[in-house]
């Protein structure tokens, strides 16, 4: 399932079998397996922070019925009290606490079936 995510970063370690892509210039791309280094992904509350200067990827696994995957994930969240808000005086996006973000990811998947992310949170 495409997704964006919902984190401040995203610190992967995955073995050589990789199944992870990401969207490049419109475009789905193969991330190229090395057990040996680690993958950051910017999240969508480090998009918000740096006002949209800074992406969260989109990105899906896609994995073989054939062959097992080892991946292992931490998410870098804040506490769930935390203002998320731009240093940029003219921000793209409303302020809002890391809850209310959460919240809301989880109200649209329930009744949308899928998440909208920030773009629920421009002004
Ligand atoms: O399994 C992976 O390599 C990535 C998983 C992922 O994107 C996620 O858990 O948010
Ligand atoms: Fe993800």
């Amino acid at each position: 399932m495409p997704h964006t995510d919902s984190d401040f970063l995203t610190i992967l370690h995955q073995d050589q079998v990789g199944g992870l892509q990401l969207v490049k210039d419109g475009k789905w791309i193969a991330v190229k397996p090395n057990p040996n280094a680690l993958i950051i992904n910017i999240g969508d509350l480090f998009q918000a922070w740096s006002n949209g200067v800074y992406k969260s990827v989109e990105h899906r696994v896609v994995t073989n019925p054939k062959v097992e995957r080892f991946s292992t994930a931490y998410f870098l969240c804040p506490s769930y009290d935390t203002m998320i808000q731009s240093c940029r005086e003219l921000s793209i996006y409303k302020k809002f606490t890391f809850r209310e973000y959460r919240q809301q990811v989880r109200e649209d998947v329930q009744n949308l079936g899928s998440k909208i992310g920030l773009l629920r949170f421009l002004l």
